[in-house]
């Protein structure tokens, strides 16, 4: 059974309606995605900024909710209309270690809130499971009466990795975990990342722009583009054995370690307009491949190979 289980997931963001005129029909922030992640797996995600990455990662973790699609858990469907049903399962560590922490309080009080919310702990029975968490991410007791402010990125990610693994979930969705973090700290926070997924089984949604980082951590990847899944694969072979044009694009792109995913040598760099879509593939504007189909007809996923999906209507040879 898988861990995570999305089918027909979407988002639109609706507009105001104008003084004058029709209504408009919103930014399709990520348009109809299907994927699981198997149990124990690490599924990376990539793709250019506004992609529609955080609109997703928000709606696996019931922050967001979806304008259509469901969301299994474990076997079992999540009612995206109740976020704190989410909790117990499914954690988020955000990109910004500091600004996710509240300034005003402790970092025992970080850590007391979801145990004291998702599991009712209290008492010593509560500060024994935050003495075990802190020491499984690597940080002392003494650190629990200060306030994030006084912490490195790197020790605040950790906090935030400890104040997810509090509430004991099955499922941690890592949204650029390590982007805003020096790059000598990134490779402590990818291994203790590690080490926590197999000590707790761990499954992880690992989101970044960055491709060596994702090939690095990954078992398989989706790539997005404009909100759509438009290639997913086995990590170790999908940039060197890309299917669709896009993918191609990015491996081509030289991945380099903190490097953001564009490719601005090639043309037209731009996204389409999200608040007017293509009738057809999202990519045709920037693919050398683009034919009239595929500027009036958007490819389904199909499979490519072994263990290989990709969206196109020429697919490249592999
Ligand atoms: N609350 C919102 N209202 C309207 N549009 C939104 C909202 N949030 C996101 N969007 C739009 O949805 C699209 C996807 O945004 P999202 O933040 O999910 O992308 P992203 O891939 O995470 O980008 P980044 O890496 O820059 O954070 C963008 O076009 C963005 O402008």
């Amino acid at each position: 059974m898988p861990a995570l289980k999305v089918d027909g997931l979407a988002k639109t963001f609706p507009l105001k309606k104008p003084l004058f005129g029709p209504a408009r029909p919103g930014v399709r922030a990520v348009r109809p995605v299907s994927f699981q992640v198997e149990t124990g797996e690490t599924l990376g995600v990539v793709g250019e900024s506004g992609c529609g990455k955080s609109t997703l990662a928000r709606m696996l973790v019931g922050l967001l909710e979806p304008s259509e699609g469901t969301i299994e858990i474990a076997g079992k469907a999540q009612d995206t209309a109740d976020p704190a049903a989410f909790g117990k399962l499914i954690q988020y560590v955000f990109q910004d270690p500091n600004s996710s922490l509240n300034p005003r309080k402790t970092i025992r009080q970080v850590m007391e809130a979801p145990l004291k919310r998702l599991h009712a702990m209290s008492g010593p029975d509560r500060d024994r499971r935050i003495s075990e968490i802190f020491a499984s991410v690597n940080l002392r007791d003494e650190f629990l009466g200060r306030y994030p402010h006084e912490f490195s990125g790197g020790q605040a990610q950790r906090i935030g990795i400890a104040r997810a693994l509090a509430a004991d979930p099955r499922i941690i969705v890592l949204d650029e975990p390590v982007s805003a973090l020096d790059v000598s700290v990134q490779a402590q926070v990818l291994n203790l990342l590690a080490d926590l997924k197999s000590r707790f089984g761990l499954t992880y949604l690992f989101i970044t722009h960055d491709l060596a980082v994702v090939e690095a951590v990954s078992d398989r990847i989706v790539v997005l583009y404009f909100g759509a899944v438009v290639e997913i694969g086995k990590a170790e072979s999908i940039f060197a054995n890309p299917r669709h044009p896009y993918t191609k694009l990015l491996a081509d792109s030289a991945p380099v370690v903190g490097r953001p995913l564009t490719a601005p040598e090639q043309k037209g760099t731009e996204l389409p307009d999200p608040l007017n879509p293509p009738p057809g593939c999202a990519f045709a504007g920037r693919c050398p491949r683009a034919t009239d189909l595929c500027r009036v007809q958007d490819p389904d996923l199909k499979p490519m190979g072994e263990d290989q999906l990709a969206a196109c209507h020429h697919p490249l040879e592999g």
